[in-house]
This record gives structure tokens, sequence and C-alpha cells, in this order.
């Protein structure tokens, strides 16, 4: 297993999810970042000179393996499991753990199940339809030393798929400068 699997998928699954309004992370410097409701990749663009995503694992689950709260989201489909990580000039910034219900991944939305190292936002954010819901965040560790989470739907051409992203250490979330960035 690689290390990103065995060290921050556990912390995603323990993750207690919380709304943005409970945490209060409006105004703050961590705000921006989490509340993004374009793509997360574009904004990485930003701050690197070459973006780039690692596919650790993609492999189909059965629903009875989602969490409740996962099947609320997306239904009774099984899904396309996707694990990434997502790399600023080479340095890891953030793990990201994809769901796509097989209903999904149909007519135009077949590619998704092709997209290899292709950032997922590159693809559902240059369609017109494509939006965002149920955005919820976790502070995985303490006030003092966050390490942020968020978790997010996402909807293509009416069709869902739900969306995990751990911040890791080096991730621009963290550093001072970005303040002058957002
Ligand atoms: C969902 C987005 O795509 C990013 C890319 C991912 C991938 O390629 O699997 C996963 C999560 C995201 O952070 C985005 O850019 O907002």
């Amino acid at each position: 297993m690689s290390k990103f699997k065995q060290l921050y998928k556990p912390l995603l699954d323990d993750a207690r999810w919380q709304s943005p309004q409970e945490i209060a992370i409006e105004g703050t410097a961590f705000g921006p970042w989490l509340l993004e409701p374009d793509s997360l990749s574009r904004r990485f663009q930003r701050y690197c000179e070459h973006f780039t995503v690692t596919l650790l694992e993609q492999r189909v689950i059965e629903n009875q393996q989602l969490q409740p709260d996962e099947r609320a989201l997306l239904g009774e489909a099984d899904c396309l499991l996707r694990k990434v990580v997502l790399k600023g000039d080479g340095v890891p910034w953030v793990f990201a753990r994809t769901l796509i219900p097989q209903s999904t991944l149909t007519g135009q939305e077949q590619d998704l199940e092709q997209l290899g190292e292709m950032p997922l936002g590159f693809r559902v954010f240059t369609d017109r339809s494509a939006r965002r819901d149920a955005l919820v965040v976790a502070n995985l560790r303490d006030d003092k030393h966050p390490l942020w989470a968020r978790r997010s739907r996402l909807w293509v051409n009416d069709k869902p798929m739900l969306v995990a992203e751990l911040f890791l250490e080096q991730a621009p979330i963290y550093a001072k400068e970005t303040l002058r960035w957002n």
C-alpha cells in the first residue's frame, strides 16, 4: 500500500464532518481554499509551475461498502473509487478520494473512468452543468496545527460524485503568504 493511502485514508475515514458555518472558517486564511466552489485544481495551478495528479488506485466497490452518509448522497449504485495525490511542482499537496456511481459513468460521462492522471476538476469544471453542493469540512488535528479536509458532491449533467480532499502539510493553504493571493 502506498504511504499516502496508509497514512491518510484512515484519517479521512474517521473525519468528523461539519458544516462550514459550524466551524466558522469564512474570513479565515483557510476559508477560500476550503470553500472554493470552482475547481480546486485550477486554484492550485496558480500556486505552482507544474500541477500534476498521481493516480494511486482505481477500482469498483460495492454499494454496501459505502458509509451510510455517502450512500445518502450518492444513491444505491456501485461506485468507481479513485484515489490520487495532487502535487504542485512535485510536492504532495492533497490526498483525494472520489466515489463515482456507475450510474454517473454513462453517456458523455463514460470518459470519467479513463481520466488516468488528468485532474478530475479539469474535466468536470469545463462542463457548463458542473456544480458543487453538500460541502462539509473537518479539522483532523487541533487548532494549533490544523490538518484540513473537505468533502463535497460534484454534479455534472445532473449526475453526482463525491470528492473528499485532505490538504497535506505542505499545501499552500497553510502558508502564511497565501493571504496575499486570496
Ligand atoms: C474535483 C477537483 O479535482 C481534483 C482532482 C482530483 C482527481 O483527479 O481525482 C480529485 C480531487 C480534486 O481536488 C477539482 O479540481 O476541484
